[in-house]
């Protein structure tokens, strides 16, 4: 699905509602439903409500919100920011509505009657600003902002966006933005929560499909989409009932020096948990019995080197190659990695240290071939491609990069982004903030590895490698929280993650 940005979600708009012959406010009302429908499903009715509006749609949404909250007899209170007499028509026509209700509403002029409003306790709506935010929030939206954020809410719900968060554009340190619970989005995920210039603010984000036209959006001109577990599925392919090990590829992960043969492990653990057919560890000696004893599974290429890599590997035209967890920088693994690069020809994976010594003899560039897949982390990409002064600057660097050397990058973050030779850039929203540790990066080499060598294109498995990852972690999270989890925890939930992939 395509990112679209404020503009383009504006036109998306009037035309689904042209379309299927229906007023704004019919499409707000559609909006609103939908998030009243997803708070009672999910947090219940049972609880003290405040709805804060802002004076466009976005606040509109929330009177809508507010109505059907008050109609089921919820204890709700609306906020109204009275800092414009310029409400939108929408905003207008549904605060008439509400007046008919039992619901209680506050309507706030300055700063100074926000004192006696208190948020402790309760659920938070925030319909502030949504796309439509221009500038930044100032007076009394910052202080209502700031006043939601300090105080002990239950739960902060925003409605679209975080209130005073761009929809693509990059906010600034010192802005006021909604740190939300919950972002109850249309349509699709907007571009700034992929970013840490304000991601952090949105929690966890739901989708919520209000059914704009999606042939219009399709042809929207947009570099970016957001993939989803649902879009993913489909490029696994049916395993045979008559097929063996040889029918589903051969993984080499080439991985691991002195003190870090742990890499390789959890590369070829994670890869034999991919459905590959067969893996090989291609390590030096010194990892030999490690290797053995932890991942029997994977057979053992121990011909190169004692403490790391080093010396000429010989090519198997049949096998997927893995490079990078662990290896190091000593020089002799860096002409071992060199001798690689120019034999190898098929599309490889590169990760870590691979990458480290490719950005510190950069010839090394020319030599990957057509359509591998690097897998650096922030740092990692600005060494290859140089340092970045934000997240859109950073994005305009990733496609450059990827579009001049042909190659698939997945830049890996708290939302990991894949750029395609094409430059063409998706985004995905599945992982969590427990797989920020050691060896997480070196299971999803593995993962994509073993999805490369059962014939899925670059493409397919990019994409599917790192919702795959991200699902593993999510079901990690589930079973041991953030905090006890540990890369290991994610190779027991890649069948959790496929399983899902299946269903849908
Ligand atoms: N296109 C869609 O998909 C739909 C949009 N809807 C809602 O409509 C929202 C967009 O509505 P609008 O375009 O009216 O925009 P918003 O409601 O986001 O806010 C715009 C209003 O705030 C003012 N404003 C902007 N920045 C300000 C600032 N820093 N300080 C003070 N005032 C500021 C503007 O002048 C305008 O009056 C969406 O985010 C969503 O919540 C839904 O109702 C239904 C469908
Ligand atoms: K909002």
């Amino acid at each position: 699905m395509k990112i679209l940005t404020a503009q383009q979600l504006k036109k998306l708009d009037a035309f689904s509602t042209e379309r299927q012959n229906i007023s704004s406010a019919d499409l707000m009302q559609r909006a609103a439903s939908k998030c009243f429908n997803w708070i009672n499903k999910n947090l219940g009715l049972n609880h003290s409500f405040s709805i804060v509006c802002g004076p466009g749609n976005n606040g509109g949404d929330g009177l809508v919100i507010a109505q059907l909250l008050s109609e089921n007899n919820c204890d709700v209170e609306c906020i109204l920011l009275n800092f414009t007499d310029k409400n939108s028509p929408d905003y207008e026509l549904n605060l008439t509505k509400l007046q008919k209700t039992e619901c209680k509403i506050r309507s706030i002029q300055s700063e100074n009657e926000l004192e006696s409003i208190k948020f402790n306790g309760k659920i938070v709506i925030d319909a502030i600003f949504g796309f439509g935010l221009s500038r930044p929030a100032e007076g009394l939206a910052a202080v209502i902002i700031k006043q939601i954020n300090s105080s002990r809410t239950k739960k902060v719900i925003a409605i679209d966006l975080p209130s005073g968060l761009y929809c693509d554009e990059l906010n600034a340190k010192e802005d006021q933005i909604i740190q939300a619970d919950f972002t109850l989005t249309f349509h699709v995920p907007k571009l700034s929560f992929f970013f840490p210039e304000g991601g952090n603010s949105v929690g966890k984000v739901i989708v919520l499909d209000i059914r704009l036209d999606k042939s219009f959006a399709s042809k929207l001109e947009s570099n970016y989409s957001y993939i989803t577990p649902s879009k993913v599925g489909g490029f696994l392919k049916k395993r045979k009932t008559f097929s063996h090990k040889g029918t589903y590829g051969h993984a080499n992960i080439i991985a691991g020096s002195r003190g870090k043969i742990g890499a390789a492990v959890l590369s070829s653990k994670a890869a034999s948990f991919s459905g590959v057919g067969l893996v090989t560890s291609t390590i030096p000696l010194i990892g030999l019995n490690v290797m053995q004893m932890s991942a029997p599974v994977a057979m053992c290429d121990d011909n190169y080197g004692t403490d790391c890599l080093e010396g000429k590997i010989e090519i198997n035209e049949k096998h997927t190659y893995g490079i990078g967890p662990g290896i190091g920088k000593s020089p002799a693994t860096v002409q071992f990695l060199k001798y690689f690069l120019k034999e190898v020809t098929q599309p490889i994976v590169i990760d870590a240290d691979a990458l480290n010594c490719i950005s510190e003899n950069r010839e090394m560039l020319n030599d990957i071939p057509e359509n591998s897949i690097l897998t650096p982390h922030i740092k990692e990409f600005e060494r290859l491609a140089g340092v970045t002064e934000n997240s859109l600057d950073r994005l305009n660097k990733l496609v450059e990069f990827c579009k001049e050397h042909k190659v698939y990058v997945v830049l890996k973050d708290a939302r990991t982004i894949i750029c395609s030779p094409q430059g063409k850039c998706s985004f995905s929203l599945n992982g969590t903030p427990g797989m920020a540790t050691g060896g997480s990066g070196d299971v999803l080499t593995g993962i994509l590895t073993g999805l490369l060598a059962q014939g899925l294109s670059s493409d397919e498995t990019t994409q599917l490698g790192v919702v795959l990852h991200g699902l593993a972690g999510e079901f990690a999270a589930e079973k041991h929280s953030e905090y006890g989890m540990n890369a290991e925890s994610l190779l027991e939930e890649i069948g959790e993650g496929f399983k899902m992939l299946l269903k849908i």
